[in-house]
């Protein structure tokens, strides 16, 4: 198993001001809510409204399922917590667990498409708090309780779960055990062990420990082979120090007392406890091929690195997701949830965790396939030691999940609507999928596997600093900040910046040793359009963007990005004087729009005014072209105000004339038009057209004219609240992104990150 000694960090973690910026930024927090029907007229205000919301009440009244059809409550989950054990952090009050708490409706939402609120919950007697949750029942499909401490959590969960009609699930205690029960499968199948006869210990024995012996008690493991060990050491039969009813019930007659005696030659290590509470002499001590899952959250028992410095043969999972093996709930209750409102279960029963931890323990198993290795920084990670369990990206969890734990539930009856064609609800599950992060994490993935050295032409910014410190932290290769030293750390020192780490550069270009190489090369290229060779030696000492523009051209850096304080056009004619087209390309604009389910790209957001008909083909080549490098199979949709000749116009007739050339050309991907983004986008108006050459609804959007794209796309981003990432320079012979001005650092470290990803990987 000499492939643990090779054990790092998959992806490098955040700064603290990371992580304070990224929860203060815009809107603060991580959750809003959005209406899902229009309340524009008097009669939408009728129908949501008074009158007509008394016929949903009445109906609800009669028949209590109905509250499923024409409410909210069917797809709507609670996460509610007190804040007694906040992570591993401990009892630091209900208030500071919200964005814990905010986090994990967002996970709902983000990983399987279940809409969940956050309620904190300012108390720490447990009646009042069963008596707070008791009667939110009519509101949610499910309630996920989150962070409560032991044994409060044991008696808050049976009781709820008596009195809700509802499934009750308290994520620390059953989400975190199914996943460690997965991610134990798989190691004891790998280690050649089996449940009757391994030794586990487990230090901690609180709500995620007992939920996880209790859990691994139920599959197969025998009493007498798992210790339970808390603050006060090994938890022995007629222990009075500390105990409860619910650590008495895992007490074991053994005359060892400390969680060092009780390691030694011990299997397994289950670490719900605190961080640091594993030594290297522990380690030491441990059977061969020892498996350890250092779960305490967000810093673990012990690190992975640690533990190589002490063996190479053994198997280790943490909480986190910077390491490999992150077995952490996350990867449970999103789908465990979505299984069991998907058939209006009673409970979430003890068959429903199992079959949940048997299907995750099974997708390890099978082949990565290409869609999925992106999830996996672009790797192909085979069963093994350092891949145990899959990661919470893996596109394939929303469909193996759910689906499990929908036919345990109906297989053991607790499910109040079954669902008859489970091929279906897979295929339906699917589409629940999300690919805006998909798209961001399959160009983050390849670029972290062929790092590349990106320019940040304005240095001096803070935002630009910032974004630079997130590209290096992120391992997508070197940032090289363009600048005056002095200056840079000036403001960085002043925004609490640390420059001085790994994959940071800071250049200064007045004092760089290519400016000759560069003027050079900037005089030959406009000695014939007025410049003389002091103007092309002025705009290289003092102009970033050429200066920038040219560390690409002559391959001193890979890409760049720029245009944080100068406006798109200055910017981009700056970088025109230094880079050209690719050979038989046309430099154009196309800005990714990630809306509600789905992505489009709109080309071209950028370059040409009024693009004549063999302009709109090229961008249409183009654009079709950037598409498959992202991913998609292009769809591309010529649009008009008019719609295959009707009405009538000059600006339709041009992009007429594109579609022709096109069909001349016999490019390799979907087009047709002219037609309006009525027809492009929805397949029921598309369907009026049945000659159309489109298998389906457009995905790369051909515009008429900058102006309409640029004004679609604001609008998309104001009004429909997509997330529009571009406009993205296509065409150039070498990378080069710019931002819009004022962009915020995360913006523009996707900027970087698509250079990166442009330049090659
Ligand atoms: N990876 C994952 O998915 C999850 C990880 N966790 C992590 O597990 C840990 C416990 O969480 P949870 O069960 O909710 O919390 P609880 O407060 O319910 O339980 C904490 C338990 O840990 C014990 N403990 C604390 N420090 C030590 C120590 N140094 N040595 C031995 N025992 C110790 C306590 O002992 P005593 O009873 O004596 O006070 C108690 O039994 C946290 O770090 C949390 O982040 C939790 C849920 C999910
Ligand atoms: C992951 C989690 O829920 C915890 O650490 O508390
Ligand atoms: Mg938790």
């Amino acid at each position: 198993m000499s492939e643990t000694g090779k054990k790092k960090r998959a992806v490098a973690s955040v700064t603290d001001q990371e992580a304070l910026d990224f929860h203060a930024h815009g809107r603060p927090g991580k959750l809003e809510i959005t209406p899902t029907k229009p309340m524009a007229t008097q009669r939408d205000l009728s129908l949501a409204y008074s009158p007509g919301v008394a016929v949903p009440v009445k109906a609800i009244a009669e028949d209590p399922s109905r509250a499923y059809d024409y409410t909210a409550r069917g797809n709507m989950v609670a996460v509610i917590s007190n804040g007694t054990a906040i992570l591993g952090l401990g009892n630091l009050g209900a208030l500071a667990s919200k964005p814990v708490m905010e986090g994990k409706s967002v996970l709902f939402k983000r990983f399987a498409d279940v809409d969940s609120i956050d309620l904190e919950v300012d108390t720490e007697n447990v009646d009042e708090f069963i008596n707070c949750v008791r009667y939110l029942g009519p509101s949610f499909g499910g309630i996920n309780l989150e962070d409560i401490k032991a044994p409060d959590c044991f008696i808050i969960e049976q009781r709820l779960r008596e009195l809700m009609d509802i499934p009750v699930f308290h994520d620390d205690q059953h989400g975190t055990a199914i996943i460690a029960a997965a991610g134990l499968i798989n190691a004891l199948a790998l280690t050649g062990r089996d449940f009757k006869t391994t030794k586990l210990v487990c230090n901690g024995a609180g709500a995620a420990a007992i939920a996880c012996i209790e859990l691994i008690k139920a599959m197969g493991f025998a009493p007498d082979n798992v210790i339970l060990c808390d603050t006060k050491g090994v938890i022995y039969q007629g222990r009075e120090e500390g105990m409860n009813q619910w650590k008495s019930a895992h007490a074991v007659d053994t005359d060892r007392r400390s969680l060092k005696e009780a390691l030694d030659g011990a299997d397994v290590f289950f670490g719900l406890s605190a961080k640091g509470a594993l030594t290297a002499e522990m380690v030491k001590s441990m059977a061969p091929q020892p498996i350890i899952f250092a779960m305490a959250n967000p810093d673990p028992e012990i690190t992975p690195e640690e533990v190589t410095r002490i063996r190479d043969d053994a198997i280790v999972a943490t909480g986190r997701s910077d390491y490999p093996n992150q077995v952490n709930n996350v990867l449970g209750f999103p789908y465990i949830f979505r299984g069991a409102l998907d058939v209006r279960a009673t409970t979430i029963n003890d068959a429903m965790k199992i079959a949940a931890a048997q299907a995750l323990a099974n997708l390890a198993k099978e082949d990565v396939p290409d869609d999925v290795a992106a999830a996996y920084q672009g790797n192909r990670p085979r069963f093994g030691a350092q891949y145990i369990i899959p990661v919470p990206f893996d596109p394939r969890l929303i469909s193996a999940i759910p689906v499990a734990v929908a036919k345990a539930a109906m297989d053991s009856g607790v499910a109040r609507r079954p669902l008859l064609d489970l091929d279906a609800y897979a295929r339906e599950l699917k589409a629940r999928r999300d690919p805006i992060a998909s798209t961001l994490q399959n160009i983050y993935a390849r670029v972290r596997r062929h790092p590349k050295r990106v320019v940040f032409a304005e240095g001096e910014e803070e935002q630009m600093m910032r974004a630079a410190v997130s590209y290096a932290n992120q391992q997508l290769g070197t940032a090289i900040l363009l600048g005056r030293e002095e200056r840079m750390r000036s403001v960085a020192e002043k925004a609490g910046i640390d420059l001085d780490r790994p994959g940071i550069e800071l250049l200064n270009a007045r004092i760089s040793k290519r400016n000759d190489a560069y003027t050079d090369y900037l005089y030959a290229r406009l000695q014939r359009n007025g410049y003389l060779f002091r103007d092309a030696q002025r705009l290289i000492n003092n102009d970033r963007n050429h200066f920038a523009a040219c560390m690409v051209a002559l391959g001193d850096a890979d890409g760049m990005v720029t245009g944080l304080t100068r406006n798109y056009s200055t910017a981009l004619e700056d970088v025109r004087r230094c880079i050209d087209a690719k050979p038989g390309h046309r430099v154009i604009g196309a800005s990714l729009a990630l809306c509600r389910g789905r992505t489009v790209l709109v080309a071209d957001t950028a370059v040409h005014d009024m693009p004549s008909a063999e302009e709109l083909a090229d961008i249409a080549e183009e654009a079709a072209g950037l598409a498959r490098r992202l991913g998609y199979e292009p769809r591309v949709a010529m649009l008009a105000y008019s719609t295959f000749g009707n009405p009538s116009g000059e600006r339709s007739e041009r992009v007429r004339e594109a579609v022709k050339m096109l069909d001349k050309r016999r490019v390799d991907f979907e087009y047709d038009g002219e037609m309006a983004a009525d027809v492009a986008l929805n397949p029921k108006i598309m369907e009026q057209y049945p000659f159309c050459r489109l298998s389906g609804p457009g995905n790369v959007l051909v515009m008429p004219a900058f102006h309409s794209a640029s004004i679609s796309t604001k609008m998309l981003q104001e009004l429909g609240g997509s997330t529009v990432i571009g406009p993205l320079l296509v065409g150039l012979d070498k990378s080069v992104q710019i931002v819009s001005m004022g962009a915020k650092d995360s913006d523009i470290v996707n900027m970087a990150a698509l250079a990166a990803y442009n330049a090659g990987v």
